[in-house]
């Protein structure tokens, strides 16, 4: 796709949306950096793009709990003043989301206009971040994504063989339930996404957008290590039991009926991303 700019460089996303668009721009840190909202307007501004993707986010989820403002900054004020310059330039604007603005109530998967309800300070930027950008006026579209692995960068993934190495056994958490979700596919999600709204069909708007089937991270570590031909053993959890700064929902099972009747684009089944992703990391 020609003119298309990506704010975010080395994140998982970022990576693999350079290996699916290489023609596209994709502006770093140091030069659009996102603690900075009117920096990063101007540099959008300025690349006079046809297309824009936000991959860049602050994704710390413990450590948001205490740099609140920073967290802010990165993942509402400056995506929302790039929505507005995107608004200004008549161009698509795609934004990624989480399914950490739900509170993890319940076990239904969650739809699209399902009431949110962060537990931490990561969700609550996120949220603001999605509002931010609806209020832009411009032509929108936010994918909540959850669990995102690559052989990039740090996740679950790298996480689960790095200690399945050292440990003959880990606990981890089993009442927290999602779905995995390889950033390969995310990337050509987002691709497909903003052609559709560039060539202006499609619909814009909020969209979930996550691996299948649904697991734990337990046994979602159980099948990292039978993956990887690890032997260590997984214990089940519960999340009391393994405390951290920040609370994380124990529903994240997201709906992804609308983006598959929308933008043709089905759950991919994470367990052959995972293939792909461990293979890599072999390599
Ligand atoms: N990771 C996950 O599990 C999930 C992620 N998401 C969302 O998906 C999107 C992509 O996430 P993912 O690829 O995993 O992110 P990563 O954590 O892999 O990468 C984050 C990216 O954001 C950049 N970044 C962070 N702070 C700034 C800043 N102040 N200025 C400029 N760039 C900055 C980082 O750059 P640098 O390398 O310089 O720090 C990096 O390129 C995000 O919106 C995230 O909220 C949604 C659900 C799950
Ligand atoms: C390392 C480890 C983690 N855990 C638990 C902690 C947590 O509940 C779960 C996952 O840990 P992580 O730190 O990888 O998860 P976390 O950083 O919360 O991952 C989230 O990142 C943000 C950016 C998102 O948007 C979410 O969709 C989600 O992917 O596993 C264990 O139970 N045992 C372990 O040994
Ligand atoms: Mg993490």
């Amino acid at each position: 796709m020609t003119g298309l700019l990506v704010l975010g460089r080395t994140g998982q996303v970022a990576t693999e949306l350079a290996r699916l668009a290489p023609d596209a721009r994709f502006l770093g840190r140091d030069e659009a950096d996102l603690a900075d909202a009117d920096a990063c307007a101007a540099a959008v501004r300025a690349a006079r793009p046809r297309a824009i993707i936000n991959a860049a986010a602050y994704t710390a989820v413990d450590r948001a709990e205490s740099e609140p403002a920073l967290a802010e900054a990165v993942n509402a004020i400056a995506p929302a003043a790039m929505a507005r310059a995107a608004a200004e330039l008549g161009v698509p604007f795609l934004h990624i989301s989480t399914d950490y603005v739900f509170d993890g109530s319940g076990d239904r998967p969650w739809r699209e206009d399902d009431a949110t309800g962060p537990l931490g300070v990561y969700g609550a930027t996120k949220l603001a971040g999605e509002r931010g950008i609806a209020a832009a006026g411009g032509h929108w579209a936010v994918l909540r994504t959850s669990w995102v692995f690559s052989a990039h960068g740090g996740n679950f993934v790298k996480t689960m063989m790095r200690l399945g190495a050292e440990r003959p056994e880990l606990r981890v958490v089993a009442d927290q339930h999602g779905g995995p979700t390889p950033a390969g596919d995310i990337a050509a999600a987002c691709l497909r996404m903003v052609s559709a709204m560039q060539g202006g069909q499609g619909k814009g708007g909020l969209y979930h957008f996550a691996g299948a089937p649904d697991t734990t991270w337990a046994d979602f570590a159980r099948a990292i290590m039978a993956q990887a031909g690890l032997g260590c053993r997984i214990i089940d959890i519960p999340g009391s039991d393994y405390p951290t700064p920040a609370r994380r929902p124990g529903n994240s099972r997201l709906d992804c009926g609308a983006i598959t009747r929308d933008f043709a684009i089905p759950r991919p089944d994470w367990r052959a991303g995972l293939a792909n992703v461990v293979t890599e990391l072999q390599q």
